[in-house]
Parts: structure tokens; sequence; C-alpha cells
């Protein structure tokens, strides 16, 4: 179990994150999302161990590892953690049993123990193969592969992960999410993976905090996020392809609701026409792409930006007019500051 309460992290004047609390059961598989220079670093770093909060605390099950109102913390290779970067860092003078073996030896394993485990954890991510090789004689996936053995090897009951998987190419990045759950449930540990992928949050997550500016806009399930986001950060963050907002106001009016309101329109809930229709959005046509047996439609018209995915297609070139239709109902309303009003 992980447990952050009134979190803060100050770097002079400048808050990097503020008052972050949340709580994961033993076993979530955490994933801190957001822009870039979000904070989601930071939480990391706090979480390992190499940066003191500036207030709040960080628990690790029972116990207290980060007190910043105390201005203390338990030394990080005391926390029971290990960490994965997106650069691997491995020891290029060590093969790769070597590597992975190190951590044991620093722990004072016997050498029969420290053999098995090694052999183990090597299996476990599918490199067994490759013990003896060195680090500039393996891929960058294998390199990768490589890193997260070695840090399991100790059998932390806490994994934390800083983007491990941006250095790879989109489709080995595509496979390494499988292989990286099913590595985190078969150790059962607390796992915490920061990216700035909404995609990868939304496929990995047990649990999924969206950050933006240092603060947690929405702490939840993917499945909760995508189906009642609570800001207008989130409505537009996450999902494939993320929802719509238009302003209330010359393009759509909705009785009650004031101008300068944002309403949430589902691209499934859109339907696309090259023909006008009453209370139609006229944009230009901008791109269409295949996805899973439909098409996602994108129009825009200065900032005005809507996607749609529909079963049909208009026949259109880029620039040409097309029309957006939307359902009667908004799916959400939120306020011109960001907050859900319904
Ligand atoms: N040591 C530091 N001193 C001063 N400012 C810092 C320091 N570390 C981070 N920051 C600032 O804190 C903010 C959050 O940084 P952080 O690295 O946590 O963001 P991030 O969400 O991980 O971003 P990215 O995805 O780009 O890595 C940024 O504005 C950054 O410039």
């Amino acid at each position: 179990m992980i447990r952050i309460q009134s979190l803060s992290k100050r770097f002079a004047s400048f808050e990097a994150v503020r008052s972050v609390s949340l709580e994961v059961p033993k076993g979530a598989f955490l994933v801190l999302v957001g822009p870039s220079g979000c904070g989601k670093s930071t939480m990391l770093r706090m979480l390992a161990g190499l940066e003191t909060p500036t207030a709040g605390t960080i628990a690790f099950g029972d116990e207290v590892v980060s007190d910043g109102d105390a201005g203390w913390g338990v030394e990080p290779s005391k926390r029971n953690a290990g960490l994965v970067f997106q650069s691997y860092a491995l020891w290029p003078h060590m093969t790769v049993a070597g590597n992975v073996d190190w951590p044991l030896k620093v722990a004072g394993l016997a050498k029969a123990e420290r053999q098995a485990r090694v052999t183990e954890v090597l299996k476990l991510l599918g490199i067994e193969a490759l013990g003896a090789r060195y680090p500039n004689e393996i891929s960058g996936g294998q390199q990768q592969r490589v890193a997260i053995a070695r840090m399991i090897a100790p059998r932390p009951g806490i994994l934390l992960f800083d983007e491990p998987l941006s250095n790879l190419d989109a489709k080995l990045r595509v496979e390494m999410r499988t292989e990286l759950l099913r590595v985190h449930r078969a150790t059962g540990a607390t796992s915490v993976y920061v990216t700035h992928d909404q995609v990868e949050a939304m496929t990995m997550a047990s649990h999924v905090a969206v950050l933006n500016n240092g603060e947690i806009e929405q702490f939840g399930s993917p499945h909760d996020l995508v189906r009642d986001p609570a800001t207008a950060f989130v409505a537009t963050f996450v999902g494939t392809p993320p929802a719509n907002l238009i302003p209330v106001g010359p393009d759509l009016e909705l009785v009650g609701v004031p101008t300068g309101a944002q309403a949430m329109f589902r691209p499934e809930h859109l339907r696309v026409s090259d023909k006008p229709r009453p209370g139609a959005i006229a944009l230009e046509f901008a791109e269409a792409s295949p996805m899973a047996g439909r098409t996602m439609i994108t129009g825009t018209r200065g900032a005005t930006r809507l996607t749609a995915v529909v079963d049909e297609a208009p026949d259109l070139a880029v620039g040409d007019t097309i029309y957006f239709a939307l359902p009667s109902e908004p799916a959400a309303i939120f306020a011109a500051s960001g907050e859900r009003l319904k």
C-alpha cells in the first residue's frame, strides 16, 4: 500500500508538486500521467527518496518513508523500492548476469542463492539466453529488460518506473507494456509508473492520477476518467480519441447554460456530412484515419478542432467544408475555468 498525504515540493519559489494526496492498495499499478513539467518525475523522485518533500508524507504500508514537515526521509537504498529510468544505466563492463547479480551481491546474499535468483529473473524477462553478453552486445529493448530484471532481483515491494519505454520504437513499446504488467503481477509488488502518454496510462493502470501544474486533476480508474471526467483538462487529455469541448456561444446555444461554458461531446456521438444540415458546425476537413474498422475524422477552423469516429466517411479533400452534427445533449458541461458543472 502507498499512502501520499498533502505532499508538496518547492524548488526556491516554484512549487512543482502542490498538496497531492492519494492512496493505492498493495498490488496496484498506479500511473502518474500529465503534460511535460506537471511534476510527475518530482513525485517519483520523492517516492524513491531522491528528493525530500517540502511538506506532507509518504508511507509504504505502515511505514512512513518521507516526512516533509519534519524534513526527514528513509534512505533510497533502505526503502524496499526499485527504480527504472528511461535511460537504462546498465554497467557497461559487467555482463547481463553480472548487472542483475550486483544488487544481490550488495545485499550480501550467498552465491548459490544469487545464482538461482539471477536465473529466475532472467527467465521471467525472457532473456535467459543473454546472461553472458555485455550491454553493448544487446538491443535497446533487451537492455531495458535487463534494467527491469536488475530492479526486481532483490524483490522490492515497490517498483518505480520513470518513462521506461519512451526510448523504444512504437511496436516494441506496445509489446513491453504487456510484458511489464506480467512482471508486475508476477512480483506481487505495488508499482508507480510515470508517463506523458495517456494511451500508456489508460492501458496499463489500475489507478491513474492525472497531474497538471503540480496538482491532481483527477484520481481514479482509467474507466472512471473516460466515463466521468472531473475537469475539462481530463476530458480533453484522456480517451482514444479524447472528447471534444465546444464553447457555448455563437456555434452552440444550450438552454440554461451560460456563454463561455464548455460542452463535452464524445467523438463517437458526432455525425459528419459533406452537405449542410440544420445546426451542424461547418469546419474544414483536416484528416481521416482508419481506427478498428471505423474512421476517425478531424475538422478544424481557427482554434476549433472537432473529432468524430464514424462508420461511413464522406469522400473529401483536405480543406473541403465538412459539417459536424452534434447530439442534442452534451455528455458533460464544464465552466470556462475547467470545473465540471453537469
Ligand atoms: N531541481 C529542480 N530545481 C528547480 N526546478 C525544478 C527541479 N526539478 C524540477 N523542477 C521543475 O519542476 C517542474 C516539474 O518537473 P518534473 O520533472 O517533475 O516534470 P515532469 O512532469 O516529470 O516533466 P517531463 O515529462 O518533461 O519530464 C518543472 O517545471 C521543472 O522545471
